[in-house]
């Protein structure tokens, strides 16, 4: 049952120390370059993360055959007495997951339906189908054509060792056609067409290859890499930046703080450690020592007004509620794929920036915030869509609104099941709303 969470923080100092869980992104691209590695690879702080936690066992029960799920026929196949069964694996809201998975299962030998929750059947995901498919994949579509679920049968014979693939839309497809390159007999060559977004989602899976002992060439738009094996090693997942920036956003919101977050390193292979420098512009100093960072809250006068988000999507609930909070009236750009991801995200953010009078407006892909009509309410309450996210950036209000009702706060388990304890070791607390019986 979908539970609501009331959060006050009387004071607006925080003083104390966070352990964040491991990367759901580092951690989903681990566990497939282990499942992939033959027994060679394996990854080490395995992550919270829901995510990452259902991917870990998907993969980690395969040599069982059983993949941890029921087996059903695929709803494009009725069963018959000769027609094969496939093996239904449901990934629920997790989209990276999806998208790797889609790759891996089209490589290994079996069947399977991949499917997910309602909303990852609105999640696109043709592109990638289309890029498989040209190399051979064998890959139908359950319900929607473009859109999951998939009905795959694995095993494929490559025909192919060049594709082209849209890059606007989802660095995913990429990524997940890049865990499975080095697996393919005849390598491949991933041609990029147009812009690429989330990049350093990309440099993060090459990385992470390379770790494993996979080369690669990046030359122009085409990244190739040949068949090729997995080196033994251990791959350790760092802890996420994507949660560490509720904690700038917290800071950002305070009159005074003093944060440690063990773990996270200045040269992270994650993009989102880009918030050390969005976040300097709001008074957070970052200073990387004891194996950890930590951060301080100095007075600053706000002074950047464009954030150009394109490289670190999660980023932008963070940075635009905080904007809105302290009445910044920044302009955003690179927001276009917000649309397609745990729920439609610019509309959330309108919604609920609406409830303080923070307008959201969009024109030719800027986004500007109107912060004219804005007030503190006494107490708002917070629509979270499905999406963690919306929960996560949200919550630091707490700090300004005396009393802030979040609606289903445990969707926070997708990627940080910590977070609300982690609030009230900060000094946040937490209480369930009276409801009739
Ligand atoms: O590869 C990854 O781990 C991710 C890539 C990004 O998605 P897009 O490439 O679809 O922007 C990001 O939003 C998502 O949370 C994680
Ligand atoms: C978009 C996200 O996740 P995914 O695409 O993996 O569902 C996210 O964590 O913000």
């Amino acid at each position: 049952m979908k539970q609501n969470i009331i959060l006050h923080k009387n004071s607006k100092t925080v003083n104390t120390t966070i352990q964040l869980t491991g990367s759901k992104s580092e951690c989903n691209r681990a566990l497939v370059i282990e499942a992939l590695s033959q027994g060679r690879v394996k990854v080490t702080n395995v992550s919270d993360a829901a995510d990452a936690v259902l991917l870990a066992n998907i993969l980690r029960n395969q040599e069982s055959g059983v993949r941890n799920q029921e087996v059903v026929t695929a709803a494009d196949e009725p069963a018959t007495e000769n027609s094969q069964l496939a093996t239904e694996v449901n990934i629920g809201p997790a989209g990276t997951a999806m998208r790797f998975l889609t790759a891996y299962f089209s490589l290994e030998p079996g069947e399977v339906l991949l499917t997910g929750s309602e909303r990852m059947k609105q999640r696109p995901i043709g592109i990638l189908v289309d890029a498989l498919r040209t190399l051979g994949a064998d890959i139908t579509y359950a319900e929607q054509e473009g859109y999951p679920p998939l009905h795959i049968k694995g095993g494929f014979e490559q025909r192919t060792d060049t594709v082209s693939i849209k890059g606007n839309i989802s660095s995913q497809y990429i990524t997940a056609l890049l865990l499975i390159a080095a697996r393919l007999p005849q390598g491949l060559k991933l041609e990029i067409e147009g812009e690429l977004t989330s990049r350093p989602y990309v440099e993060m899976t090459l990385s992470m290859l390379q770790q494993a002992g996979i080369q690669h060439e990046w030359e122009g738009n085409t990244i190739s890499i040949g068949n090729q094996p997995f080196s033994e090693t251990s791959i350790w997942v760092e802890p996420d930046w994507s949660a560490a920036s509720y904690w700038y956003a917290i800071a950002a919101l305070s009159d005074e703080a003093e944060l440690f977050l063990p773990g996270l390193t200045a040269y992270s292979l994650q993009g989102d450690s880009v918030i050390t420098e969005i976040m300097a512009n709001f008074g957070i100093t970052s200073q990387f020592k004891d194996g950890g960072v930590y951060l301080k809250k100095e007075p600053k006068a706000l002074g950047r007004k464009d954030f150009n988000l394109i490289k670190c999507p999660d980023l932008a609930q963070t940075v635009i509620v905080v904007c809105a909070a302290l009445g910044h009236e920044a302009t955003f750009t690179g927001l276009e794929t917000l649309k397609i991801k745990e729920t439609d995200r610019i509309a959330a953010l309108q919604n609920e920036l609406g409830k303080m009078g923070v307008k959201l407006v969009e024109k030719d892909e800027v986004y500007t915030l109107d912060c004219s009509g804005k007030f503190i309410p006494e107490k708002m309450t917070i629509a979270t869509y499905d999406d963690h996210r919306m929960a996560m950036a949200f919550a630091p209000l707490a700090l300004v609104i005396p009393e802030l009702e979040i609606e289903d706060y445990m969707v926070v388990e997708k990627s940080y099941p910590a977070y609300w304890d982690d609030l009230q070791k900060a000094g946040f607390s937490l209480s369930q709303p009276f409801t009739k019986a």
